[in-house]
């Protein structure tokens, strides 16, 4: 059984707002519960590294998440940019391929070697977005095959490409930690409490069902920033984790 506080370092609140004022407003609510803040292609186009330094002045850990996919010289310099940022995990996306991946690991050792950081960020891949249905997989990306075959391929790839974990959803973790270890790291969206809308999402479970699954991470948006109330929501979704 999780404490709250436990529960509470697991969440990676997605800040998806259009400006600066409007992502502090959220993360002011969250402050002091203990949880992470995303800031993701949204509010990073629009406010840049200077929101990242507010957040993390304000004491919050970082996923950014631009899911770097490009030729491998230009996701290394990508990556040496982001780790000076001082962030704590960013993403690429595992369908760059092993070269790629490598070479994100590479500008986040540069950025060690030249002293810009003394920690490095994680970094992890996204193997298939949580939006993405078998259908989509199969008829439209042209990939064959189950959506957990299609993941667990990536999950290798990034493993032997150097990285620390994936993003996928929750459905297929266990399936992620028999390939890759316990230690490999799962940071899964597609998180809906009962109830709330789906949306976009395909592959999705409740909060509690991630927990059960065995995630590391639960990335959580639009049930907790577009709440009335984001830290009243926050706190059902902590205690709905932490019931034994
Ligand atoms: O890399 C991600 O964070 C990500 C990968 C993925 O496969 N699916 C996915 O939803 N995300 C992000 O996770 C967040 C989910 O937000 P909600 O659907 O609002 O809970 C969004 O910011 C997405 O950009």
């Amino acid at each position: 059984m999780l404490t709250r506080d436990q529960a509470a370092s697991k969440i990676m609140v997605a800040l998806d707002k259009p400006d600066a004022k409007s992502a502090l407003a959220v993360a002011e609510q969250l402050q002091g519960s203990g949880c992470w803040v995303k800031v993701g292609m949204e509010l990073f186009y629009a406010a840049g590294p200077a929101v990242v330094k507010e957040l993390k002045s304000r004491g919050f850990r970082i996923f950014l998440d631009l899911k770097m996919h490009d030729i491998p010289n230009t996701v290394q310099g990508g990556a040496r940019s982001i780790a000076r940022l001082g962030v704590d995990l960013f993403n690429v996306h595992g369908a760059g391929g092993l070269a790629m991946m490598a070479a994100a690991a590479k500008g986040v050792s540069q950025a060690l070697e030249t002293g810009d950081i003394d920690k490095a960020p994680m970094v992890i891949a996204v193997t298939q977005l949580t939006s993405t249905s078998l259908q989509v997989l199969n008829e439209e990306i042209g990939i064959s095959g189950s959506v957990e075959d299609a993941v667990i391929h990536y999950a290798r790839l990034a493993q032997s490409a150097g990285l620390q974990g994936v993003v996928a959803s929750p459905l297929e973790v266990a399936a992620i930690k028999k390939a890759c270890g316990s230690g490999f790291v799962t940071v899964t969206p597609g998180i809906r409490p009962l109830g709330s809308d789906v949306g976009d999402q395909t592959r999705v479970t409740t909060p509690r069902d991630a927990v059960d699954l065995g995630t590391d991470y639960l990335v959580i948006g639009r049930p907790i920033t577009a709440a009335s109330r984001p830290a009243e929501a926050l706190d059902t979704i902590l205690k709905e984790m932490t019931l034994s």
